[in-house]
């Protein structure tokens, strides 16, 4: 088919889909460390450090240097614009020390998200402007991913066709902007505001709604989805539901939604945690990979709070608690990625830190 404007050379395509298949190679999944500075600071509150660039380099140097087994299990990272600049104690940029241990780098690159008019709180996310310049620069300064989220919020009459049909669109430029250079994850959060919702499925139907319309515009928009992955939300009741849930039931609800709308050339589909506790959001995964069903793509990880948890509350800030708080990651990442191959057997009861839910009620995206 020849095309008037063309699209990616078959060399561009290759490597885009080598680079998505070296982050969801068997057993990997992401470690999502983009937290902005604001989001650092709720992260840094808890365990009473202050939100100063220099901690916030130095939680991130004690992630980065964990044990080079770690990229048995991690992937690839997701950066934030400022710590792609900063350095290791050895004086080594973060992102050289990441690739030296074989993980792939990302970066986030939207610019968070801003109101819809006439809409009840929902929102698009901005960032679109000077982005393929942004890429660029990125991809010379060592990244090979980017990431970019819009947010969806459950609620009366949430998410609306607005809402969908504009953050469907603009996760599409997005994507095909970015491609030019890197692979796309495109993160589609449902944020679920609403606290009614009584069973498991019956949010589904938003996630259904949305995903079929994110692939509608990325094919509507010739984006390459074999050079993507997709960063969803698992399908969840709602944070208030009083029914309790099983794992199982967690990974029936979202792979069957998963099936009906994400085609099988995207690589992997890797979950946030989204407010979950780390154990939760393993013991979902990990059902996941072992529902029945065939499943076309990856199903692992891209986990920011349940993965930093339990380090962030070992480390407290304090040097001697590095080894404790690199254990305390690698631990999670480890146990992360027997998840992704549906291999994950709980041997001992988790620790008080990995079962406490990172929820936060109306998070701010
Ligand atoms: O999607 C993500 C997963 O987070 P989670 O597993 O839900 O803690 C992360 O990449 C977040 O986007 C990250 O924590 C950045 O947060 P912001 O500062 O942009 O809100």
């Amino acid at each position: 088919m020849t095309h008037q404007f063309p699209g990616l050379t078959p060399e561009q395509k290759k490597e885009l889909s080598d680079i998505a298949q070296r982050i969801v190679a068997p057993g990997k999944g992401i470690l999502a460390a983009d937290e902005s500075t604001g989001t650092m600071a709720k992260r840094l509150q808890k365990i009473n450090v202050e939100n100063t660039e220099e901690n916030r380099r130095t939680f991130r140097e004690i992630l980065f240097s964990s044990d080079p087994s770690i990229s048995n299990s991690i992937g690839g990272v997701i950066f934030f614009h400022e710590t792609l600049y900063q350095k290791s104690d050895s004086g080594k940029l973060f992102p050289q020390v990441v690739k030296e241990k074989g993980m792939v780098v990302g970066i986030k690159v939207d610019k968070g998200t801003a109101g819809l008019n006439g809409t009840d709180g929902e929102t698009t996310t901005q960032g679109l402007d000077g982005l393929s310049e942004r890429c660029a620069q990125y991809k010379k300064d060592g990244c090979d991913f980017a990431k970019w989220r819009c947010v969806l919020k459950i609620s009366h009459g949430c998410p609306s066709p607005l809402a969908i049909a504009e953050n469907a669109n603009v996760l599409a430029r997005y994507a095909s902007i970015c491609q030019q250079v890197c692979v796309t994850i495109s993160v589609s959060v449902i944020d679920d505001h609403f606290t009614n919702y009584t069973k498991t499925m019956d949010t589904h139907v938003f996630h259904l709604q949305v995903l079929a319309a994110v692939y509608k515009a990325l094919n509507d928009h010739h984006v390459y989805l074999e050079g993507t992955l997709l960063k969803p939300n698992m399908v969840t009741a709602g944070h208030s539901c009083t029914k309790k849930y099983t794992p199982e039931d967690v990974a029936i609800a979202t792979v069957t939604t998963l099936r009906r709308t994400v085609p099988a050339a995207v690589p992997g589909i890797c979950f946030l945690s989204g407010g979950q506790s780390e154990e939760e959001a393993s013991l979902n995964l990990n059902a996941m990979n072992q529902v029945p069903l065939h499943r076309p793509w990856k199903l692992t990880f891209s986990y920011g709070r349940a993965l930093q948890a339990s380090a962030l509350a070992a480390w407290l800030g304090k040097d001697a608690n590095r080894k404790a708080a690199q254990d305390a990651f690698c631990s999670r990442a480890k146990i992360n990625g027997l998840a992704s191959k549906g291999e994950y057997k709980p041997a001992t009861p988790a620790s008080q830190a990995a079962m406490q839910s990172l929820y936060t009620a109306s998070y701010v995206y």
